[in-house]
């Protein structure tokens, strides 16, 4: 949140705001190799929005109890409901800009907004067709609990003109766990008299994922139509292809090589940032060999993470070759 001329933090809003609305505008994306995603026909484009406000012109309700400045939270609330069935396109950050926007041009007092949410997927059924087959139902949907694209902008009035500027964008995916059953080692750490860890040359590798994006140019991200939209299903798929061809030494390397990948495929995109978690399974009964029967179960607390943010000068850094090391593409034994 903004912070106000007198270097104070203020803001107030509303959390949890869900907007169903059914029938937005489809989306459609660049196919990558990577994915077998389009689009989306965005039958249900469903959010959970965080909105939260700032301004010099709020500081007397907080030192005084003045409430004149105050838009309710619970206005706040119908505000992004009834904007989002006006909105015309197909996109998360889309919508997000769009209220965003409009709801500082409506209260002219207020000077910064941050709003961000996570899109609530809901996966299509395939139902019997006439003639054979399975098509998708466009009317039932699933509600899935898997990972969702996210979003967070944040507008300040621009003192000039007065019109909200968005000055900072960011997209994501959030809360992907992916599992890799064989082909992930961790050895050649540090081994002192603090080190209980047993080298591991394949272990079952369960990690926790939340991958964000910064775009070069961020009307890419809210209208689509321009067709250099990122999806975050794209990016989900990516992540699972780089996890399925490399054998890992590490979580760090993984994620070093998923963000290439993304930005080798988006040139749209001048940045991407991880945070990681190792929920690697705790072995029980060891596979004989790789491809064996092995029994595991869920690992104790306290767990590991990673965080790593890169640009496109990493990516073209490593097409120069200006890595120092070649780096490990076959670790493990044999
Ligand atoms: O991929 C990993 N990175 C680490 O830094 C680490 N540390 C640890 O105990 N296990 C793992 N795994």
């Amino acid at each position: 949140m903004m912070k106000l001329t007198t270097g104070r933090t203020l803001y107030y809003g509303k959390g949890d705001v869900l907007t169903y609305r059914t029938y937005a505008a489809p989306l459609r994306v660049e196919p990558i190799p990577e994915s077998a995603y389009e689009g989306d026909r965005n039958v249900i484009f469903a959010h959970n929005i965080t909105f939260s406000v700032s301004g010099e012109s709020l500081l007397t309700s907080f030192s005084e109890g003045d409430n004149s400045a105050i838009v309710a939270t619970d206005s706040m609330k119908n505000f992004i409901l009834r904007e989002t069935a006006t909105f015309e396109g197909s996109t998360t950050e889309g919508l997000l800009a769009y209220v965003g926007e409009r709801f500082l041009e409506r209260y002219v007092h207020l000077t910064g907004v941050v709003i961000a949410g996570d899109r609530l997927p809901f996966d299509p059924l395939p139902v019997a067709a006439e003639g054979g087959g399975y098509r998708n139902s466009e009317l039932v949907y699933r509600k899935s609990h898997n990972d969702h694209a996210s979003s967070r902008l944040e507008f300040v009035r621009d003192p000039v003109t007065g019109r909200a500027r968005c000055v900072s964008l960011q997209s994501g995916i959030s809360d992907l766990q992916l599992i890799k059953v064989s082909g992930s080692s961790f050895y050649g750490f540090i081994r002192d008299e603090y080190t209980t860890l047993p080298d591991s040359y394949d272990r079952p590798l369960f990690i926790f994922l939340n991958i964000q994006w910064r775009y070069g140019d961020i009307v890419d991200a809210c209208d689509s139509s321009r067709g250099s939209y990122v999806a975050a299903e794209q990016v989900r798929d990516i992540a699972h292809h780089v996890f399925h061809e490399r054998r890992s030494p590490s979580i760090q390397y993984l994620i070093y090589q998923i963000g290439l990948r993304v930005l080798e495929r988006f040139p749209q995109l001048e940045a991407v940032s991880f945070e990681s978690n190792n929920r690697t399974w705790e072995t029980v009964v060891e596979p004989a060999e790789v491809g064996s029967a092995g029994v595991y179960t869920e690992p104790r607390p306290p767990y590991g993470f990673q965080g790593f943010s890169m640009t496109r000068a990493d990516l073209a850094a490593e097409s120069a070759g200006a890595t120092t090391s070649e780096p490990v593409r076959q670790a493990g034994h044999g």
